[in-house]
């Protein structure tokens, strides 16, 4: 395939994490993005405004829903959602598409998550595919998990960054992947519940794969 693999992360350490498990290939360029989707969208633009990349991939640790995507786990977006891009109504949220004014949901190319996904579990890791959320605000309560999960059938996963990355390749007409290693669950803030350590040496366990499926 032409051009490289472009992998974005939120900070320093999930590079880290990804660069380790690469172990050099000159295939992949990781670069930190930044927290949140407004840095992860300008430093990814950036990044594909001056090289030539083949698939983006948002990497980096992220909460699990419950009966979703335990502590521990991967997640492989199946799509990429702006959760919390709408309005606040008497008769609940209504999306940005509901409201007429864009998009809130990039789609992810059912093959290549196969792909991904079976590399990833053929080598034991366990491996859940959905959708994965994309918040400005860290859930921290039972009350918000409840909403997104009804709200989003089969949400998955939260993080901070994805749908800054996946609308920066959408716009370079490039696909796009999330993906996630569970560090905690979506629900009641809890500073302890969180695996920071344990995301990011899976985080290397999936870049050290990828090679196999992403070259
Ligand atoms: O609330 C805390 O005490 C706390 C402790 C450690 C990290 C945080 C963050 O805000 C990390 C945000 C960062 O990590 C990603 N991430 C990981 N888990 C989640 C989550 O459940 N919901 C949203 N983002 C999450 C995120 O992509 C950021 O890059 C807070």
């Amino acid at each position: 395939m032409n051009g490289k693999v472009l992998i974005m992360t939120a900070v320093k350490a999930e590079q880290e994490a990804v660069l380790r498990g690469l172990n050099g290939d000159s295939r992949f360029d990781v670069i930190v993005a930044g927290v949140g989707q407004v840095a992860a969208a300008i430093t990814t633009t950036k990044a594909l405004a001056t090289s030539n990349f083949h698939v983006v991939i948002s990497a980096g640790i992220g909460g699990g829903f419950r009966n979703q995507a335990e502590t521990g786990s991967v997640v492989v977006s199946s799509e990429i959602i702006a959760a919390d891009l709408g309005a606040q109504t008497v008769d609940g949220f209504s999306t940005v598409e509901e409201l007429g004014f864009g998009f809130s949901r990039v789609s992810v190319d059912r093959e290549l998550v196969i792909k991904v996904t079976e590399t990833l579990k053929n080598s034991g890791m366990i491996v859940k595919t959905g959708p994965i959320l994309t918040l400005s605000t860290v859930t921290g309560t039972e009350e918000t998990a409840q909403e997104l999960a009804a709200r989003f059938s089969g949400a998955t996963a939260e993080a901070m960054e994805g749908f800054g990355v996946a609308s920066a390749a959408k716009e370079f007409h490039i696909p796009c992947l999330e993906i996630r290693t569970i560090s905690n669950p979506v629900g009641p803030r809890d500073r302890s519940a969180w695996k920071i350590k344990e995301a990011l040496e899976a985080l290397e366990k999936v870049s050290s794969i990828l090679p196999e499926v992403l070259n």
